[in-house]
This record gives C-alpha cells, structure tokens and sequence, in this order.
C-alpha cells in the first residue's frame, strides 16, 4: 500500500477540497465506476486542485478497494475519506491507506434530537473519542460539522475548541440543507474566524441556488478551504461548481488559485458522462453555448472586440466562441457571416435579408445554419 507524499498546501492561500467522488457521488442515482473515479481524480490533480475527498470507506469492501486504488495513484493531491464521528469508520478509512480524514457530527439541536436521537454531551464525546483515536494513528483532521448553518454558534465554537485542543487541523462549516444566502453565510463564518484560531472549511448546498455566492462569502471571511464538485454534483440541488469557485473568485474577487483551468471543459463533459446527468448547454462557466452571441448590439460588439460582451476569454476554460444568426441578430453580423461564407453583401442589402432570418428563426425555434443562410441570401438576391 502507498503512502503517498502531498503537495505543500500550507503554502495555497486558499485550498480546494473536490468532493465530487464523495458528495459529487452521493446525486441520487449517480454511481462512478472504478475507471470513472481514476480518471476524474487524476484529471482533478493534474489541473492542480489540492485536496480530493474521495470516498466512505464505512460503506464496505467495494468503496475500500476504490479508496485503496486512488491511493496506490500516488497523487500529488491529499486525498481525505468521509467518516462518521466513529473508531470503526475511521479505522477502516486507515486500513485503505488514507492519512487524512474527516470525522463528521451533527451539530445542531435539530439533527442531535431528531436524526442522531442524543443530547449535545454525547456529541462532545463522541468527538473527543474519535479525534483520540486519529491523534493515536496520527491523521489530518477535518471535523466536519453537519447542519452547521441551523446550529447554535456557540456550541460550534465550543466543539471547534475541543478539536484544536485535540489536534484536529480544521472544522467544516457545513450547509447541509443550503439555506443560508452569502450574507449571513459571511457573518457565521467570522463569528467563528473571531472566536476559536484553527482553519475553517465551507460547504455548501444549491438548494436556493446560492452554494457558489455562499462559497464565496466563507472564503471572504476567512475560511481557507473549500468544497467543490465538478458540475455542482452532490446531493440534492448539488454543491458548489470547482469551475464556478475557481473562475469566480479569478474574475470577480481577484483571486487566482493557479489551476489549470483550461481543462475545465474537458473536466466538466468527462463526469457529465460519468454521472449520466449531462452539462446544460447554458451552465454557467462550461456549457457549451455560454459565449454563443446572437443579439445584434452583442454580435456587433463582439466582432469589434470580444471584450465587450465577455466577462473572461472562452479559451480559458477550453470553450469556443459562437456567433449565430437568429431572431434578434443586426445587420453588421449578418455581414459578416456572409464574408465568412465567401458572399459579400451590403450593410442595406444585409437589413433587408434580416425580416427573412427573423421569420426563419421563429419558425424553426433556432438559429440558422449555415447552408439556410446560403439559400436565405440566393433567393434573396435573385429576388431583388
Ligand atoms: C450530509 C452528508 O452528506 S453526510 C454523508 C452521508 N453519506 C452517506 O450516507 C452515503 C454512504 N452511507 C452508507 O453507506 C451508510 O449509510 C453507512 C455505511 C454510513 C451506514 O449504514 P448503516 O449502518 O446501514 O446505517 P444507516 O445509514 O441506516 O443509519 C445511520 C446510522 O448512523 C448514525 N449516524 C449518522 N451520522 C452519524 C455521525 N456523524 N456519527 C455517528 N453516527 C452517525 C445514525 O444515527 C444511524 O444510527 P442508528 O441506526 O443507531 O439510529
Ligand atoms: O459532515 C460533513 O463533513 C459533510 C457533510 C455534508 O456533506 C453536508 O453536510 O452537506
């Protein structure tokens, strides 16, 4: 078995930790095959995310060998396993190899009472057992606090304190349910980031399409580590997007992690294969048609320079630029297609054509293609 040496995370500001083949994985219905699970990894560590949260080991011998052949890979990436709050589910986790782990409690009076069916000193010590035992085989510790955004703060910095004084190395502020919107995600996580000194992780949930916004708000207020899955996959509504993570905090908050983010694409079409639940075609970031242009004032300001109507390079993310003619398309595109094409038409001769592209559009509920083009623009100079 392989103990493999990680990259220096200590040295990132700010660390992605991929939970695709964890909460990614946990999409209802969606079950990676071994291969699926090698290649998303590899890919992941190649494009450089620093942490990759690979799997329950608890959940029996076939997710044990999966955990024990991403470790055989000898990633550059830590690799860390979701455990329950229990010696059995983290032993298992060390018989794969693994040498970091998160230990996971419910920590607000909802679950303790109703899911968990204890009081809060059974979680303290339940804690305190299982950070015992990893300080014996001398893991990395993430506590990872479930339903953290519906608990009592105070009772998170109480078991935040009982972590660091027990050797954990972060706490995982959890939103379970994705409830919270970036504003009070970014006071909960400072109140913490005031109270107790030990690194803070977020995760957060897309129920109220926020979890990329919420993500933010942690790391701006201070969390250093980050939950991502490729294509928002997890439970649910999903996590928030490694691809929108990274491309949001390069482009809206100035903040380059160093990721290759070229393969994104290549990335995001992999695993929406992988998860049979395939990319929309206007998601955010890596769909295929997020820099399609259609409308005239956009064609024409693209044409004369991209910068007018896109926020960062398609190239980027490994995308391509598409300008289509359509329903809304102006003149100085319809032109300039038609040059592309090898057919010189003028400015006034490009409007007239455009009612017979409009119609055209209506009537097929699309774009045109090319070869439509062609025989719209024939027909219309035989015509006039
Ligand atoms: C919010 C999240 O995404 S957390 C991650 C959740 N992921 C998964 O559940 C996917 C994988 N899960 C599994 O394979 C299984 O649920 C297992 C192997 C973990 C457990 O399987 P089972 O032993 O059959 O238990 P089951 O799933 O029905 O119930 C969970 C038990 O764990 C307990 N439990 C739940 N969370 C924790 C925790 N963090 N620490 C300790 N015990 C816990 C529950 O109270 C319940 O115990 P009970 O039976 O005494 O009431
Ligand atoms: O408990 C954890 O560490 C993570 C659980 C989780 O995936 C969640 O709360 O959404």
């Amino acid at each position: 078995m392989a103990f493999h040496s990680w990259q220096n995370l200590a040295d990132q500001p700010i660390v992605i930790d991929d939970t695709t083949l964890r909460d990614g994985e946990q999409t209802a219905g969606v079950a990676f095959t071994l291969e699926e699970k090698i290649t998303i990894a590899r890919m992941l560590d190649e494009i450089g995310v620093g942490e990759l949260e690979c799997g329950i080991p608890a959940m029996g011998a076939a997710e044990q060998a999966s955990v024990r052949a991403l470790v055989d890979l000898g990633l550059r990436a830590r690799l860390i396993t979701w455990n329950r709050a229990l010696v059995s589910d983290i032993q298992a986790s060390l018989d794969c190899g693994i040498r970091a782990v998160d230990i996971s409690l419910s920590v607000s009076d909802i679950h303790i009472a109703h899911k968990l069916r204890k009081d809060r000193a059974w979680v303290r010590d339940q804690l305190k057992r299982a950070l015992d035992f990893c300080a014996r085989h001398d893991l990395y510790v993430s506590v990872g606090g479930e339903d953290s955004s519906r608990a009592d703060l105070d009772f998170i910095v109480e078991l935040m304190q009982i972590a660091k004084e027990r050797g954990a190395d972060r706490f995982r502020f959890c939103d379970t349910l994705g409830i919270l919107d970036p504003f009070a995600t970014f006071e909960k996580i400072s109140y913490l980031r005031r109270h107790v000194d030990l690194d803070l992780e977020i995760h957060t949930h897309n129920d109220l399409g926020m979890a990329t916004a919420n993500a933010i708000a942690g790391i701006k207020a201070g969390a250093r580590f980050v939950n991502t899955t490729v294509n928002g996959l997890g439970e649910r509504a999903g996590n928030a997007a490694l691809e929108e993570v990274v491309m949001g905090l390069k482009h809206a908050c100035g903040l380059e992690l160093g990721l290759d983010t070229r393969r994104f694409v290549a990335l995001s079409r992999f695993v929406g294969r992988a998860s049979c639940r395939p990319v929309p075609e206007w998601k955010a970031v890596v769909g295929e048609r997020v820099f399609a242009h259609e409308s005239g004032l956009h064609a024409d300001g693209v044409l004369k320079n991209p910068i007018n109507y896109e926020g960062f390079d398609p190239g980027e993310v490994g995308l391509g630029r598409h300008l289509v003619l359509g329903k809304h398309s102006g003149s100085q595109a319809l032109v300039q297609r038609l040059k592309d094409l090898g057919v010189e038409v003028s400015r006034i001769e490009a409007m007239a054509l455009l009612d017979r592209v409009r119609s055209m559009s209506e009537r097929n509920k699309r774009a045109l293609t090319d070869a439509e083009l062609l025989t719209l623009a024939r027909r219309h100079a035989q015509v006039a």
